[in-house]
Parts: structure tokens; sequence; C-alpha cells
């Protein structure tokens, strides 16, 4: 397979209703999809990266321009394509994962799509329907949590995850547990909002039987979390600080995690994704995919990936319509909870045309 080039499409959709995180509140997402196309085919990547660097350090026009000036060149350069080696061509070239698992996804669904294999079956999805939880951001009021809870509750979601931050952590947690009952699977994601100086303030969320407390400690601190886990009795669970399979055996032997939250973007691609997954299970840490607002692109990989095995806990794998009125695929519909695990070539789904116009802010197409 040759590489022909890459569209790099900015697209902006509007979020039914904003998000606000304890990094900052979107309204719309802005994000990067890229048009591979080769000699056997096209294929489709979804880049996650923020407009801004507040997530992580990546950004969508750092992306673009990294993709641009060095990842897509250096990767028509090498040779034939094969995604298993787009890691280790890239490699010479540091961070910028996200960047790098857009492209390596595109050209892992344009292999796929060639030879008729889904996502599921490469990635070795064991399950066809995955459960969904749902994460819920931080809200203006208590009554106005409660009346969203109740609301994706109603829908099907199987377990909720709460955003904190201090001043918004127990009595939003205690309102959703006693207006819901224990019964409820609940966790809340900090997005590294807190101090290791706050673990006494944190244990007051053990009585209140969570799942897991996601990244309370900011991205570098594997020993203050590994600290923190000997303070609290909720579970800790990684995100931003798990970038790589190596990173996640480091974070898993001190201590740090208990659970993983897999992010293919976050981690350089689907492919780092699995082997992350293969050192959780062989370490017994159970692992749930996370969600970055994706478009039914991203979607569609994320709820293949979350059918391995080792995918035990609800993933943020929702519907498209918890984010967006109109999906620029075919929508994820909940069903009883699930997502079914698309079965077609690659990562099964496509942009529909006239609604992926709709939302293309612009587009650049790079030569190789
Ligand atoms: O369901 C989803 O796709 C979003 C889940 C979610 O809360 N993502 C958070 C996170 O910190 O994990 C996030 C959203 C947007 C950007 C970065 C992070």
């Amino acid at each position: 397979m040759k590489l022909t080039g890459v569209e790099l499409i900015h697209v902006s959709m509007p979020l039914v209703s904003p998000f606000r995180t304890s990094f900052g509140t979107q309204v719309t997402r802005d994000l990067l999809l890229l048009r591979v196309v080769t000699d056997e085919g096209e294929g489709w990547g979804e880049c996650v990266t923020m407009p801004d660097p507040v997530y992580s350090s990546e950004y969508v026009a750092g992306a673009a321009d990294v993709l641009r000036r060095f990842l897509i060149p250096t990767l028509a350069a090498s040779g034939p394509l094969d995604a298993s080696r787009v890691a280790t061509v890239l490699a010479p070239f540091k961070g910028h994962r996200m960047a790098k698992a857009a492209l390596e996804m595109g050209v892992l669904d344009a292999e796929l799509r060639a030879e008729g294999r889904s996502f599921a079956r490469e990635l070795g999805a064991v399950h066809d329907r995955v459960p969904c939880g749902v994460s819920v951001g931080i809200m203006d009021s208590i009554p106005a949590l409660l009346d969203a809870v109740g609301g994706y509750i109603d829908e099907g979601y199987v377990r909720i995850k709460l955003k904190i931050e201090p001043g918004w952590d127990v009595a939003p947690v205690r309102a959703v547990r006693e207006r819901f009952g224990d019964d409820v699977l609940l966790q809340v994601d900090a997005n590294t909002a807190y101090t290791l100086a706050d673990a006494r303030h944190l244990a007051r969320l053990d009585p209140f039987d969570l799942l897991l407390i996601e990244q309370p400690l900011e991205e570098e601190d594997i020993l203050g979390h590994a600290s923190l886990a000997q303070q609290i009795t909720t579970p800790v669970c990684l995100d931003e600080s798990i970038t790589s399979a190596q990173s996640t055996a480091a974070a898993i032997r001190l201590g740090a995690c208990a659970v993983v939250n897999i992010k293919p973007g976050r981690v350089g691609g689907y492919l780092e994704a699995r082997r992350i997954h293969d050192v959780c299970v062989a370490h017994g840490v159970p692992v749930w995919c996370g969600g970055m607002l994706e478009t039914g692109i991203g979607r569609a990989a994320n709820v293949a990936l979350a059918a391995l095995p080792g995918f035990t806990m609800p993933g943020d794998t929702s519907a498209s319509d918890r984010y967006y009125r109109t999906d620029i695929t075919e929508p994820f519909v909940l069903d009883a909870g699930t997502l079914t695990v698309p079965t077609g070539p690659g990562i099964g789904v496509l942009p529909v045309p006239e609604l992926l116009a709709e939302v293309t802010t612009h587009t650049e197409w790079v030569t190789v």
C-alpha cells in the first residue's frame, strides 16, 4: 500500500449543551479529521486534540502543523505503508501522540478496508456490544446536575461519571447518591484539579462507594497518586498520566493506579492502546475506554477497542446524541445501555458527505 496524500479536515461540531470540566467549558468540539488516501483506497483518522493545550500539551493547530511538516512526509518517505510500523517510523519525533494516533488510525482503517477486516477483529474484540457510561460535566447547581443525571439514567446509561473540582465534589456526589441510591455505578473525574494536600478532603468521598476517582493530581505526579492511594479507599484511576504501555507498567508497579482509562489518542494510537490493555490484563488491572467527545469516526474505533476482554468497566463510549444533535456518521444509538460494535471493514463507518460538509470549517490537502 502506498500513501498518495492526506486531507486534513477541520471540523467544528456544536455540542447539544455546554460541557464544563476543571479545565474549561466547551460549547463546540473543534477537531481534526484525516482522510488518508492510498493507492488501495482511503482510511479515516480522528485527531482528538483540543483547540487549546489545556487537557494535554497538544492542540489542533499544533497537530495540523506537525502532521503537515513532519509526520505525513516522513511516513510517505518510509516505503510501503504498514500500520504496524507507523509508530516506529514516527518515533524520532518526540511527543505529538494524538497527531500520530490520528495518522496511524487512518492508515490502519485504509489497510483494513482493503483487506475487508474490521477494527474489532484486528484489535481482538470478544464482544459484539459494549456497556456504556456517560460523563456529566460540572453544572451550575445541584438541581441541574440531578436533572442531567436522571435523564441519562432514564436513557439507560449503566455508569455515571461526574466531573469534579475543588468546590464541586463532595456535595454533588452526596446529592446523586441520595437521589439515585447506592446501586448506581458512580465515579468521578478531577482532570488533575487537586494536589496531595487535598488527600484528607478527597477521603471524604470514600463513604460514597465510588468505582474510582480519575486523575486527581497532575499528569507528572505518579508518586503523588501512589501516596494518595494509601490515604483514600476510593480506587485511583489514571487518565492524563497514562501515555504508553511503559508508563502504564511503571504506574501500576508504583501503586499509582488500580484502574486505567485508555484513550487511544492520548497514548499514540489504537495499537499502543491494545498494548496498554495487555499490560493491564497481565497485572489484573481493569481498564475502560475514555472519550474525547469524538465524532462517529473516533467513536466507532473506540467501541471496537472497548470490546476487548480487559475492558471490564463501562467506558465513556456514549451515544452520538450525548454530544451532537447530528453526528457526521450514522449516529451511535444506545440500546439497553449498550452500543453495537461495528462489524464492517475498517472502522465500519464513513462520514456522510453532506453532514461532514456542514461542520467543515476548512480543509487542507497534504501532498506527499
Ligand atoms: O464521553 C466523552 O467523549 C467525554 C468523556 C470525558 O469526560 N472526557 C474528558 C476527560 O477528561 O476524560 C475530556 C473531554 C474533552 C477533552 C478532554 C477530556
